[in-house]
């Protein structure tokens, strides 16, 4: 029975998702509307009132183009009027003009107010839903070196688009306001002037319109050298450690000045990209006044324009040209927008790994919980085997040992046993039910994974405890740290339950992040305790406090111990013992350790030889 999982993709469009596994980085050609089409159906609020929100803008450029008309007013009915200058005209005029610019200005405030809310909303929701997908994607997808890649479209593609909707979307809806309402008036002044303004801008047009696709594959590679730069940050400083002590600062740092140094020259290739496109803009702005000076003197000495329409249509032009030059840049930066939203859709597309049953899913049987792998294969993808037919069940509440050599499936074991990947083939059962069938919420609360770093949050002893049960109360977990026999070692703790464990729980020792990783799961309360130990040596003292606490975690359970120290083997009720990802031999300890040729024989009398 296969258990792949098949989840239809998340934006629920007809592009065929990634198969898991598949490199993320590898963004297919789409073209710029494609891209806009996807972003707008996985965010439809960026469209709620989008049509309110360009009513406002238009209504705010009529206030600039009131400015013109008033001059034109004022000239040719005012100072200009027949029967010799009327102030009183011209006193109208400004009063009229005055309540104009106060009334659009109310409505330029209220489209930026809505422009902002919408668009923060929907992109906080963007960036939350990609970063809860990220976290879906879990064991397969977030090796080492796409770490940078992942978090770089959380936080900088999401930057980019909010970047672009908050202002270079203001700056467009205005800019295509202005030049509509700009284009209106100009009409009824002259349309002769109009068309040889629009004439002069259908070269710009065309150049545009054929660089944009130039442009979205320059941003698109900005964007992608964006993460491969924030992968190598990020590695150069969770390894500071390695780094400085073996001296390959030089190394990493060539690695960082290659991601910069190709950064760099991305964000060069695409910028020139934009400038030729943006020149051609330029060139038609001064066509366009220099033909209108031409024609409209022409037309004024013909007697078909008055001083004071031309002189108005001059204005005109100026704000006419303005907001398509503009125009044209905010193009340009979309495209770098667009580049990033591409990227977020992208990972938004990709199946995760595992995926909840759902409604379809049932929950576990209570009680104990029983383990069976039937007939179990795994490959991690574009890899060997490395587990083959592994047929095993463990009755509940026994303790069970796992050992073998260092890479020979331990780890891969006890990630299938607790579901954060599916096997390639074969089936993992909890008391009968197969995992691909019990839901998340009945498997992350019945079933434990204590890992072997004990991973800590920065925050209190008591606050990462309370992790495993959100309702506990202080007393609960000074209880459950007394049960476990902690009480002595919390109490002298600089402020006992309250002692901050610090970033990654690096205030504490090894030995002591593992105590209060061990009273998490133990709060937890879980039917099934999957416990990988801790390889580093800790103190004779804190060994022997590990021991006990682990003793009162796993009693009365069902449990499975990675185990590094053979101690914890001799002490368990059944060992299983892996080679090269099979299972080689099961029984107890003292069963095993009869066969001194055999896999555990040999592991045996080598931990022995190290322990003495
Ligand atoms: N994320 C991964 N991608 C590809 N291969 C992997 C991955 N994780 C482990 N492997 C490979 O799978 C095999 C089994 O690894 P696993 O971590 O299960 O071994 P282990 O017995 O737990 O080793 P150790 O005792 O050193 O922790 C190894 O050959 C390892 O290289």
């Amino acid at each position: 029975m296969s258990t792949t999982t098949t989840q239809a993709p998340a934006t629920g469009r007809a592009r065929r998702p990634a198969p898991p596994g598949q490199a993320v980085d590898a963004t297919p050609a789409e073209s710029t509307l494609t891209t806009l089409r996807r972003g707008l159906a996985l965010s439809p609020r960026l469209r709620t009132g989008l049509a309110g929100t360009l009513g406002l803008a238009v209504l705010a450029m009529v206030g600039r183009v009131a400015v013109p008309v008033a001059v034109q007013q004022g000239i040719d009915r005012g100072l200009r009027a027949p029967g010799g200058p009327d102030l009183r005209v011209v006193a109208v005029v400004a009063a009229l003009t005055v309540a104009v610019l106060a009334a659009t200005t109310t409505c330029s405030y209220l489209m930026l107010r809505r422009l902002f809310t919408v668009s923060e909303t929907a992109l906080a929701e963007l960036r939350t839903r990609t970063f809860r997908h990220v976290h879906d994607l879990s064991m397969l997808h977030q090796q080492t070196q796409r770490r940078g890649s992942l978090v770089s479209r959380v936080t900088g593609d999401v930057d980019q688009i909010t970047q672009f909707l908050q202002w270079g979307g203001v700056i467009l809806l205005v800019s295509v306001g202005q030049i509509l309402v700009t284009t209106a008036v100009m009409f009824v002044y002259s349309w002769q002037l109009t068309l040889v303004v629009l004439g002069a801008f259908v070269p710009a047009a065309v150049v545009v319109w054929r660089f944009q696709p130039r442009l979205a594959t320059a941003y698109g590679q900005v964007r992608e050298r964006v993460g491969t730069l924030l992968a190598a940050i990020s590695e150069s400083v969770v390894g500071a450690e390695v780094i400085r002590a073996y001296g390959v600062g030089e190394r990493t740092g060539e690695r960082l000045d290659t991601a910069v140094v190709a950064h760099r020259r991305s964000q060069i290739r695409a910028l020139t990209t934009s400038v030729t496109s943006f020149s051609s803009g330029e060139v038609a702005a001064g066509l366009a006044t220099a033909g209108v000076v031409v024609v409209g003197v022409h037309l004024g000495v013909g007697g078909g324009l008055t001083v004071g329409q031309l002189t108005a249509f001059l204005f005109l032009v100026t704000l006419f040209v303005q907001p398509v030059q503009i125009a044209t840049e905010v193009l340009n930066e979309a495209q770098n927008a667009i580049a990033g939203w591409r990227r977020v859709l992208d990972v938004l597309d990709e199946r995760p790994d595992v995926a909840d049953p759902g409604d379809d899913g049932v929950p576990l049987p209570a009680g104990a919980l029983s383990v069976t792998f039937d007939r179990v294969h795994f490959a991690y993808p574009g890899g060997p085997e490395v587990l083959s037919a592994v047929d095993l069940s463990v009755p509940a509440r026994r303790t069970v040992a796992v050992v073998g050599e260092t890479g020979s499936g331990k780890s891969t074991f006890a990630k299938l046993l607790t579901r954060l990947m599916d096997p390639t083939h074969g089936a993992v059962l909890l008391s009968g039910v197969p995992l691909t069938r019990a839901t998340f919420a009945s498997l992350r609360s019945r079933v434990v994974l204590v890992p072997q770093d004990g991973f800590l949050f920065d925050g209190t002893v008591a606050a990462n405890v309370r992790l495993a049960r959100p309702d506990a109360g202080d007393d609960a977990i000074t209880a459950c740290f007394a049960e476990l026999g902690l009480a002595d070692w919390v109490a002298g703790l600089p402020a006992g339950l309250d002692t901050n464990v610090g970033e990654r729980g690096e205030a504490l020792s090894v030995g002591e992040r593992q105590l209060v990783a061990l009273a998490r799961a133990y709060l937890a309360d879980p039917d099934l305790l999957v416990l990988d130990e801790a390889t580093s040596a800790v103190d004779p003292a804190t060994e022997v406090r590990l021991q006990r606490t682990l003793d009162a975690v796993t009693r009365g359970r069902t449990t499975v111990t990675i185990a590094h120290r053979l101690s914890t083997a001799r002490a368990a009720d059944e060992v299983i013992v892996f080679d090269a990802g099979r299972v080689a031999q099961r029984g107890h300890h003292d069963d095993l350790v009869a066969e001194p040729e055999s896999v555990y024989g040999r592991l045996y009398a080598a931990w022995l030889a190290q322990t003495r």
